[in-house]
């Protein structure tokens, strides 16, 4: 089974276009479970341009679905997901300026650092899960540092699904394998879509949870949160 995490900064990114609390990102959380949704994420960045740090406290408070906390480890996201113990936290190499998250991490070059921060959070009892492009070189580091998971950044897949869609899986199904071989869960997600989705799902073995954000909360401006969330979760029948 597929699980569907819904990524609410979209909505928190509202919000603050005005000040104010509408819409308002603790109701939404509870709405997309209440329409089904499996988990929600969130993806604090420094700058707070998303979903603000006591965001982050306030949803751990109500949501009873799979809470996922995304994020570079900067002290601050360390401190914060420390904290609010979410059920699983997703490292993503961030720059701090980048618009959105634009890479995986190196797993080779941060073996380190990451082993480190791996332990630490799994000694919290935090599941940990490791944003990767689909590489097997990055899948055999992340599972060298220790991680439960992985996320496999899914932009170049989605970029080219409309031109070639067997070639734009192909990397995604090798790196997925090898993630299954070694005993590492699977994630995915960054601009997963009603496109693109049911081939990402039908064609990438063991998937474990998608998060997905921009593309279902655009959906929802048309077809309604409930309904769009329905839409998405037959997408992974
Ligand atoms: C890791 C990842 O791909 C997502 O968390 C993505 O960064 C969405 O976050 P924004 O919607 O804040 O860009
Ligand atoms: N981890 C990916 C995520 O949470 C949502 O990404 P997107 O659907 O907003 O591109």
């Amino acid at each position: 089974m597929t699980r569907l995490s819904v990524n609410i900064n979209k909505i928190a990114t509202l919000r603050n276009s005005r000040g104010g609390n509408n819409p308002n990102v603790v109701n939404v959380a509870l709405d997309c479970e209440r329409f089904g949704a499996q988990g929600i994420t969130v993806h604090p960045r420094p700058d707070e341009r998303h979903i603000r740090y006591n965001d982050v406290l306030q949803l751990k408070e109500v949501v009873t679905t799979e809470f996922n906390i995304e994020g570079n480890p900067d002290e601050r996201f360390i401190e914060l997901v420390t904290r609010v113990r979410p059920e699983q936290v997703t490292l993503v190499p961030d720059a701090v300026d980048a618009i959105t998250s634009n890479a995986g991490w190196n797993t080779v070059l941060h073996r380190d650092y990451l082993t480190d921060l791996v332990k630490q959070f799994k000694d919290l009892g935090i599941r940990v899960s490791i944003f990767v492009d689909a590489d097997e070189q990055m899948v055999q580091g992340a599972k060298e540092v220790g991680t439960d998971r992985i996320e496999l950044y899914t932009e170049p897949y989605a970029a080219h699904y409309a031109e070639n869609r067997e070639a734009a899986i192909a990397p995604f199904i090798q790196a997925a394998k090898l993630a299954n071989e070694l005993g590492l869960g699977l994630n995915a997600g960054h601009d997963l879509s009603l496109e693109n989705l049911r081939y990402f799902h039908q064609n990438v073995p063991g998937l474990l949870e998608v998060s997905i954000g921009h593309a279902l909360i655009s959906d929802a401006l048309y077809l309604g949160l409930e309904n769009t969330i329905q839409l998405y979760l037959k997408e992974l029948e």
